[in-house]
């Protein structure tokens, strides 16, 4: 939807990748749809608030800001900014004029051509008129009056595959760059038929370009956006510009070639067609992850923020989403959509597409082929809430072909992380055989221990601490795996009240909830037949029988004040112990 290229169909870079095999057409069919400007009538609606035919509108925008200024012999004259414009402000948004590649070659000579343009020109009002006319044009005489002013203001796009130009009276005045400071949105109209519906066959209407901040810009600086998304080096850049456009590109990163761009820009273009091919998706997924993460954070320390980076977050999305990792997908789309917020606006076509998978992932094309990483949507919205999560987004201690799920990796306080010099504990992937019921007992303490922390999860642990330190383990017990342990091995409590909670030599809480409420619940059943008729006396595993012998020597009232809360939930007093 932004102007430039379709990657997979129009350029010679990419025509490689269209012969790959129907996953990597899928990925670019997903992605074609979305970049490419759709009909959306609704957003013109909502952009005409910010049009400048509206009494009252410019406050929103920054139009009155913007003043023509002769930027260089390379580019010719650029809107320089006369105040500062803060990130995500829209700079301005206007109605264009636009023809299609096939309306053109319907002409048959210039003068039909001007012709055609004329009529273009006049459907846009008087003033727009009056405007247009008054852009300078040497080309006015062999072309015609708006032949020879479209020509030199006109920007060419694709929109759903159709090549187009489009001239706005602003835009006309706005420079390409390969590291841009606002991205360029176009927003078509389709004509309706009586029932409200698009007619597709028809040709669109007129449309309106949205150019929004893409990071804070100074006084003084130069608007410029993306006329296509520049990659690979400055050489291949430049040829790509005067072969889709007919100028080479002169903007300050190609005039004056810096290594941290050029070093960027390359990778991208590198990781742009690792994270599209079929096998890497498939087979080496570690590092499809680490090469995002790397050209993420290059693009980034570029201040490059615009489409790219967030085409290369819902590629990850898909990845994950490819083995079932809806943790890592759902991650990977909130990046995506939060950058798309700026760029596109929150009703953007790319944006809403990525809000829709964020919402369900399972939509995403080719989600669930394996199910190496599966996950849940719930530790991937608390992965959202956590600091520092890199080495468990992209798996970077992962070989290659290794899919690491996301629940293995155990998070550590900031001290032991410093101590590690790793964030994360990473338990292992089958645990090895319990051997007997102390064995089992451990399995299950550790297994308890790096659950996952559901934000609307009962806190079991909390209610069942006794030494009345309410929440204060919580963050403890989640942080040290292996605090539960005394040298190196973990407590293994002696009695059903002590598998939930255990003063460890180093005074730390040990918890259980999950086993011991579940006992718990079984022997209240099977205590309690006249209240569960339907209960046959579950298999009860070993361990929990010897349990319950010992603990019937306690007395099933100690049990019950150890589980005040749990009690409530079955209908008993409850209340904190
Ligand atoms: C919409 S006009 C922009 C205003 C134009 N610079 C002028 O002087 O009128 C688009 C034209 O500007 C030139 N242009 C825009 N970006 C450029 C760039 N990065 N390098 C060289 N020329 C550029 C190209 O000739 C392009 O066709």
């Amino acid at each position: 939807m932004d102007i430039g290229h379709e990657p997979s169909h129009t350029c010679d870079a990419c025509r490689d990748e269209i012969r790959l095999s129907d996953l990597t057409q899928h990925f670019h069919r997903a992605f074609s749809t979305v970049t490419s400007a759709t009909p959306f009538i609704s957003m013109a609606e909502v952009a005409g608030v910010f049009s400048s035919n509206n009494s009252g509108a410019k406050s929103y925008t920054y139009e009155e800001s913007l003043v023509p200024r002769f930027i260089s012999r390379g580019v010719g004259v650029g809107l320089v900014t006369t105040e500062s414009i803060p990130a995500g402000s829209v700079v301005f948004a206007e109605d264009v004029a636009w023809t299609t590649e096939e309306e053109n070659l319907g002409c048959q000579t210039p003068r039909e051509v001007n012709a055609m343009l004329g009529a273009k020109v006049r459907a846009m009002g008087d003033e727009w008129l009056r405007r247009f006319l008054a852009l300078p044009s040497s080309l006015k005489q062999d072309l015609g009056v708006f032949a020879g002013i479209w020509d030199l203001y006109q920007l060419p796009i694709v929109m759903n595959g159709v090549r187009a130009g489009i001239v706005g009276l602003n835009l006309a005045a706005v420079n390409h760059a390969c590291v841009p400071n606002c991205a360029l949105t176009i927003i078509n109209k389709y004509a309706k038929d009586e029932n409200g519906n698009i007619k597709t066959g028809e040709s669109p209407m007129v449309g309106r370009a949205v150019v929004r901040a893409l990071k804070n810009i100074p006084k003084d600086e130069e608007i410029t956006v993306a006329y296509f998304y520049g990659k690979g080096q400055q050489k291949a850049r430049e040829l790509f510009s005067w072969t889709e456009f007919g100028f080479f590109c002169s903007c300050k990163a190609c005039i004056q070639p810096k290594d941290v761009i050029e070093i960027a820009m390359d990778k991208y273009w590198k990781v742009e067609r690792i994270l599209n091919h079929p096998d890497t998706v498939d087979l080496y997924p570690a590092m499809a992850f680490k090469s995002a993460q790397e050209v993420i954070s290059r693009l980034l320390t570029c201040q490059i923020r615009d489409a790219r980076v967030a085409m290369i977050w819902a590629k990850c999305a898909m990845i994950a989403g490819y083995h079932s990792d809806i943790a890592r997908a759902i991650y990977f789309l909130a990046k995506a959509y939060r950058m798309l917020a700026v760029l596109e606006g929150s009703t953007g076509v790319f944006y809403r597409q990525i809000l829709i998978w964020y919402e369900t992932p399972m939509v995403m094309p080719g989600f669930g082929a394996t199910t190496r990483g599966l996950s849940t949507a719930i530790e991937g919205r608390n992965m959202l809430d956590e600091r520092d999560v890199k080495e468990k987004l992209f798996m970077t201690a992962a070989k290659s072909d290794e899919y690491i799920r996301i629940h293995r990796y155990h998070r550590l306080s900031d001290a032991k992380a410093k101590q590690k010099g790793s964030r994360y504990l990473l338990l292992p992937e089958k645990p090895t055989k319990p051997k007997g019921a102390q064995k089992l007992l451990e399995l299950d303490a550790s297994k308890s221990e790096h659950f996952p922390k559901h934000r609307h999860e009962p806190t079991t642990p909390e209610t069942v601490h006794r030494n009345g330190s309410g929440t204060s383990n919580l963050k403890q017990d989640k942080d040290k795996p292996s605090d539960n342990t005394s040298k190196g091995k973990p407590q293994v409590s002696k009695s059903h009240s002590q598998t939930s909670t255990q003063e460890t030599s180093s005074g730390e809480v040990c918890t259980d909830p999950h086993w011991d409420m579940l006992d718990f619940i079984r022997e209240l059943m099977a205590d309690n037949l006249d209240l569960f008729p339907d209960h046959h006396s579950p298999t009860i595993p070993e361990t929990s029988k010897k349990k319950r012998k010992k603990k019937s020597k306690k007395g099933k009232d100690s049990a019950r004040t150890e589980y005040p809360s749990h009690e409530g939930a079955l209908g008993g007093k409850g209340g904190d112990s």
